[in-house]
């Protein structure tokens, strides 16, 4: 049993990691290590990955401490059993998000400077790859708060090269939903920490969060359908940008 659950998320897994072409011969790919569930899962499934697929691959995971207390060692002792490299970067995003800035949007500024400072390491180790664990929950989420909070039709993608620092971005779990993720860190007895942010659990995204969980009980196919949505997306289906030549055609008339 915990064998064949094993082999469907791995395969899920590699599946995301084949269609979007994620990982080649050859490269260093640093986990972007929190020590929750996604990442601990992450971490184990490209651990397990490597040693059963053809690509050739390095890992390391990095654990951006924020400032919050961690059981660290949890964390340490699950690289060294797996043979992998752990790295703690130390910050003062905590004081700086709570504390200096008290800014009405917390996790926004949170993730841009645990992005900043996780992506520094990446460099400084030589690493050319940083995989984030994202699932399909994530993606759903997401796509829903940029419509609501923002107005945008968006969603991040599972492989993206950056210009800037010359880092490719990977997200292997995007085709599982969070229940699945769950169960393997269950099934697989997976050490884990909880989140310590005063802010987890009171933030936009545990709203939609909420929001989604109750249309999934009318819906129980929904994150399936949304995947699907994703991977047959026609651009023809949505309407064509007017807004500039509506204001052009607004300068007109007063003309
Ligand atoms: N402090 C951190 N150090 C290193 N990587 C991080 C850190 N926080 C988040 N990440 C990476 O970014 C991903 C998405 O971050 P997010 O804050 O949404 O975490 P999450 O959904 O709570 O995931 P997890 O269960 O791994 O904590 C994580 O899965 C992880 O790969």
């Amino acid at each position: 049993m915990t064998k064949n659950y094993r082999k469907w998320f791995l395969a899920k897994v590699k599946r995301a990691i084949y269609d979007f072409g994620m990982i080649e011969d050859g490269d260093r790919i640093v986990v972007g290590f929190s020590g929750g569930k996604d990442s601990v899962t992450l971490l184990y499934s490209l651990y397990l990955l490597s040693r059963s697929i053809p690509v050739k691959f390095d890992l390391a995971a990095v654990f951006i401490k924020t400032g919050w207390p961690m059981d660290l060692p949890v964390l340490e002792n699950f690289c060294r059993s797996l043979n992998v490299p752990f790295y703690i970067v130390e910050t003062e995003i905590a004081k700086i998000v709570f504390e200096d800035r008290q800014d009405d949007n917390p996790c926004a500024i949170c993730s841009h400077l645990r992005r900043g400072a996780l992506h520094s390491k990446v460099l400084e180790l030589g690493f050319n790859k940083v995989a984030l664990g994202h699932h399909l929950d994530d993606v759903i989420e997401t796509f829903f708060m940029s419509m609501i909070y923002t107005g945008q039709i968006r969603v991040f993608s599972p492989f993206t090269f950056l210009d800037r620092t010359g880092l490719t971005m990977i997200r292997p779990m995007v085709y599982l939903p969070a229940e699945e993720v769950v169960s393997f860190v269950k099934q697989e007895a997976l050490p884990f920490i909880e989140n310590p942010c005063p802010a987890n659990g009171f933030t936009n995204r545990e709203v939609v969060k909420k929001q989604i969980a109750d249309l999934v009980k009318r819906f129980p196919d929904l994150k399936a359908r949304f995947l699907t949505s994703l991977q047959t997306f026609d651009q023809r289906n949505l309407w064509p940008d007017v807004r500039s030549k509506s204001k052009k055609q607004d300068r007109k008339i007063r003309i």
